[in-house]
C-alpha cells in the first residue's frame, strides 16, 4: 500500500435488512476513527436507512449500480441523482455481477460513472477476468481493455475509483495471488496514465477485491499499487469487515 488513502469499502450485494444496521453501529462503535475510509453499499432500498444508521460516524454509504440517465422511463432502475440526494457519496459501477447478469458493456458502465459524476458521486468501477480469460493468458489485456471502455471523460482521482476483482475469485475462496494482484495493479496504474492525468493516475485508489478475509487482507495490502479493497461475504458482519479495516490502517 502507498502513501494514498485506502479506501475499504463492503458490497453487501442482495443482502441486509433493517435488522442487519446493527452491523453498521457495531461497526462504528469498534471503529469510531478509521484510519482508512470506510464504505458500506447496501441494495438501493436501504440506502436512506444506512444513511440515518451511519449519520455521526466514519462510515460512508454507497450504492451498487445506478442508471446512466437522469429520470425517464426505466422501470426499476435508479438515478445517481436520487442516490445522491439520499444520502449516499459513491455508487459501484460495472460489478462482474452485473455485466454478466443484465450484459452490461464498457461503454454502458462508462456512461453510469459519468452520471455519477455528474451527480457528484465517487463512481467504484468495476473490472477483472474471467477464469477461462487468465487461464487463456489474458488477464493484462481484459483488465486495460475494461479500464479504458469503462472510464468516462472527465474522471479524476477525486471522482473515480477502480476495483480490480478477478471473476473466479469473487465469493469463491480462491484469491489471487499476491504476484498477480502486483501485476494487474501495477499494470493499472499504468495504463491510468494514458487516460488521465499523471496526477490523478498516480493517486487514483485502486482496489483488490475477490475472497478478501481479515486472514489475507495484510498481505494484499502490502502491494505498491493496491489501495484498498471492495468486500462482499466478509462486509455483512461487524466484526469481518472490522478485521479488514484493521489491516489497512
Ligand atoms: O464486490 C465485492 C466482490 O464481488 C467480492 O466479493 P467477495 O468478497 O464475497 O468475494
Amino acid at each position: 500500500m502507498s502513501d494514498i488513502r485506502p479506501l475499504i469499502a463492503g458490497n453487501w450485494k442482495m443482502n441486509g435488512s433493517r435488522a442487519a444496521m446493527a452491523e453498521v453501529s457495531a461497526l462504528a462503535a469498534a471503529h469510531p476513527a478509521p484510519g482508512c475510509d470506510v464504505m458500506l453499499c447496501p441494495p438501493a432500498p436501504l440506502l436512506p436507512i444506512m444513511v440515518e444508521a451511519a449519520s455521526g460516524t466514519k462510515i460512508a454509504v454507497g450504492a451498487q449500480d445506478c442508471h446512466a440517465n437522469v429520470s425517464g422511463a426505466h422501470t426499476g432502475d435508479t438515478s445517481a441523482t436520487l442516490i445522491a440526494e439520499l444520502g449516499a457519496t459513491a455508487v459501484i459501477v460495472g460489478h462482474s455481477e452485473r455485466r454478466a447478469d443484465h450484459g452490461e458493456t464498457d461503454a454502458a458502465i462508462a456512461a453510469k460513472a459519468a452520471a455519477a459524476h455528474q451527480a457528484g458521486l465517487i463512481a467504484i468501477i468495476c473490472i477483472g477476468e474471467t477464469e477461462a480469460e487468465r487461464d487463456a493468458g489474458r488477464a493484462l489485456e481484459v483488465a486495460r481493455s475494461q479500464l479504458a471502455g469503462s472510464l468516462p471523460a472527465g474522471a479524476t482521482a477525486a471522482n473515480t475509483v477502480i476495483a480490480y476483482e478477478p471473476v473466479w475469485a469473487i465469493g469463491t475462496g480462491k484469491v489471487a495471488s499476491v504476484a498477480d494482484i502486483d501485476e494487474v495493479h501495477s499494470a493499472l496504474r499504468t495504463a491510468l496514465a494514458d487516460l488521465m492525468s499523471a496526477e490523478d493516475a498516480a493517486a487514483t485508489r485502486l482496489l483488490y477485491g475477490g475472497s478478501v478475509k481479515p486472514g489475507n487482507a495484510a498481505e494484499i495490502f502490502a502491494v505498491t499499487d493496491v489501495n484498498g479493497a471492495l468486500v462482499g461475504g466478509a462486509s455483512l458482519k461487524a466484526a469481518d469487515f472490522g478485521g479488514i479495516i484493521a489491516a489497512a490502517e
